[in-house]
């Protein structure tokens, strides 16, 4: 599992924060105005200064796709070789032969096969090293697929059910600058979110913040953080800085799958993403992972999560060999 405190990206200024999204659209832009934009004196101060070590670049780049992803950009979009292997589809994650292979060369999952539907969560095992989180790193577009095909939802909004197609909660999630509200509709901006609700609703709600506000403190009961909102004294505007020294592990975690709940994606990608709480608090999550109609692809080696999976993925032996069997209910 990689271990995402060592992520330089959690240095990155705010200002680095604030043009990402736009380094990103210029990035996947033919549009020649916007790459003459990048050789403005913004960019180049920041890859100058903020971004001259080659092993930041590389971690920075991780981050732009990331908010390139979530922000409806396609990060594979950007970094793929050819779109003919990595497809769009509204209802269904579907690896056909797919070659998972670390940027080493090696093979870990030969010609993966699997098709995940609505309603049949998949959950990965397998022992360690074997390949679970490369899995995930195909998946969101980190690696790319050489051979074969995947086909998955897109991350930006479905107008039809409201909700994002796709949405991926890291082992430890990034806390951004700014409020507890902040932690929670990231990366939405507050406007967007009242937006995002609002399309939740039918835009029949008139008063957006007092509404949008409400419903996070729903969220936050359901993921059991409540005391949160009561530390900062009941405020959703504080600013606390200082969230991922402040919260312990499992309060980021469980502040992730507040994130996803408040995207209500068709799918989560949860990547050992609450194997810091305590098995009632996970089962208690997944339960409302399931109630909220979203289906998970689950990398975890903890017994207590099968029930909530149809598909087990077994990754054998980090050489190549995988099964997939149906989990009796
Ligand atoms: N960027 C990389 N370059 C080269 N090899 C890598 C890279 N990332 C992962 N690997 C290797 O790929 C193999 C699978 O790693 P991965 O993190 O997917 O395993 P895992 O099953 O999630 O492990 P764990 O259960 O310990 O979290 C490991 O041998 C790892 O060292």
């Amino acid at each position: 599992m990689e271990d995402e405190s060592l992520n330089p990206l959690r240095r990155m200024s705010s200002r680095t924060r604030k043009v990402a999204p736009k380094m990103v659209a210029a990035l996947t832009s033919s549009d020649n105005r916007t790459q003459v934009w990048l050789s403005l004196p913004l960019s180049r101060h920041t890859f100058d200064f903020e971004l001259s070590g080659g092993v930041n670049r590389i971690f920075e780049l991780e981050e732009l796709l990331d908010a390139a992803a979530q922000s409806g950009v396609s990060a594979s979009d950007a970094i793929l070789p050819s779109k003919s292997s990595n497809r769009r589809s509204e209802d269904v994650i579907s690896f056909y032969k797919v070659d998972v292979i670390t940027p080493a060369q090696k093979l870990l999952a030969r010609k993966l096969t699997c098709d995940i539907v609505s309603g049949k969560s998949l959950l990965v095992t397998g022992p360690n090293g074997s390949g679970k989180s490369s899995v995930f790193r195909a998946l969101r577009g980190l690696w790319p697929i050489v051979s074969g095909r995947l086909t998955k939802p897109s991350q930006s909004i479905n107008e039809a059910r409201s909700g994002c197609g796709i949405f991926y909660v890291p082992q430890r999630p990034y806390t951004c600058l700014g409020t507890l509200r902040d932690q929670i509709i990231y990366p939405l901006s507050r406007e967007e979110a009242e937006i995002r609700l609002s399309q939740f609703h039918g835009n029949q709600r008139s008063d957006d913040s007092t509404h949008l506000d409400m419903h996070l403190k729903t969220i936050l009961e359901n993921v059991r953080l409540n005391y949160l909102l009561e530390r900062e004294g009941g405020s959703w505007d504080a600013n606390n800085n200082n969230w991922e020294d402040v919260l312990s592990l499992g309060e980021q975690q469980r502040l992730g799958m507040a994130r996803l709940f408040f995207q209500k994606p068709l799918f989560g990608i949860l990547d050992e993403c609450t194997n810091a709480t305590s098995v009632d608090v996970e089962e208690h999550l997944y339960r409302l992972a399931a109630d909220m109609g979203i289906t998970v692809v689950t990398s975890s080696q903890r017994p207590a999560l099968i029930p909530f999976h149809t598909l087990e993925l077994r990754l054998i032996d980090g050489e190549g060999n995988w099964k997939l069997r149906l989990i009796k209910q």
